[in-house]
């Protein structure tokens, strides 16, 4: 049976502002998706990792990343989507169509390239466990403000029972399977398996596992990461 990482990289990176896609910006030489799938198969729990890659850059995307698989896995390489959901969907079905015993999927963002391969594993020990839905979260660390269309705050929500979700997102192949059949919108795939009626378990994240959005982050990657690891 195989754990299979989806990876979601087609996104343009507008907000980084870089002038490429974003999965190809490199941190210290070594480009962001490299990174992702590095930590993956580091984590020795994932055996296929299915890279949705910027439409322009597939066949570099596939030269890049081929032989960062161990022996017996592999890396697939397909064209991303308009918008991070549908390059989910497209993964998911290529590796429920080219992997026939994929039992575990991951969905792990290419911005999120330095996840702890720990946080992975631990992902995945959750749903071999028995989860259906499993995400890696923090804490809240400042107040957060419900405000209306003008910026006026409308409410004070208690931040103890709030948490930052981070990415893999792991599931039991079936339900998120099931989700993404649902035809139900959400911003990350656990909130289409909520949305679905599923029940999604938690885990620690790590702020290592920050998603590289803004100059800053990248900034903040540069430096923590300079020499290899923090
Ligand atoms: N059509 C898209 C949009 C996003 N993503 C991926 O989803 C992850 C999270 O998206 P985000 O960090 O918001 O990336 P971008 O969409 O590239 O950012 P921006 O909104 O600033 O353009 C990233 O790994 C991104 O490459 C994707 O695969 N396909
Ligand atoms: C999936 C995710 O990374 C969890 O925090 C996040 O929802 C992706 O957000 P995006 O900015 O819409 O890509």
């Amino acid at each position: 049976m195989s754990v299979v990482a989806l990876v979601p990289a087609a996104g343009r990176g507008e907000r980084l502002g870089y002038g490429m896609p974003k999965a190809l910006v490199p941190v210290n030489g070594v480009p962001l998706l490299t990174r992702a799938v590095q930590g993956l198969f580091a984590s020795g729990q994932v055996q296929h990792v299915v890279i949705a890659a910027p439409p322009s850059d597939v066949d570099l995307v596939h030269t890049a990343t081929a032989s960062l698989a161990p022996v017996g896995g592999a890396v697939h390489v397909l064209s991303g989507g308009a918008e991070r959901t549908d390059s989910v969907r497209l993964a998911l079905e290529h590796a429920l169509r080219v992997i026939p015993d994929t039992s575990i999927v991951l969905v792990h963002d290419a911005a999120r390239a330095f996840t702890p391969p720990e946080v992975i594993a631990d992902v995945v020990a959750a749903v071999r466990d028995g989860h259906d839905a499993v995400i890696p979260v923090l804490p809240v660390t400042d107040t957060i403000k419900q405000v209306d269309e003008v910026g006026v705050v409308v409410s004070t929500p208690d931040r103890a029972g709030l948490r930052v979700v981070q990415t893999p997102q792991g599931f039991r192949a079936e339900t998120l399977k099931a989700a993404y059949c649902s035809g139900i919108a959400a911003t990350d795939d656990a909130g289409l398996v909520e949305k679905n009626g599923g029940q999604v378990h938690t885990v620690p994240g790590h702020a290592h596992a920050m998603k590289i959005t803004t100059p800053f982050d990248l900034a903040v990657a540069e430096a923590l990461f300079a020499g290899g690891s923090a």
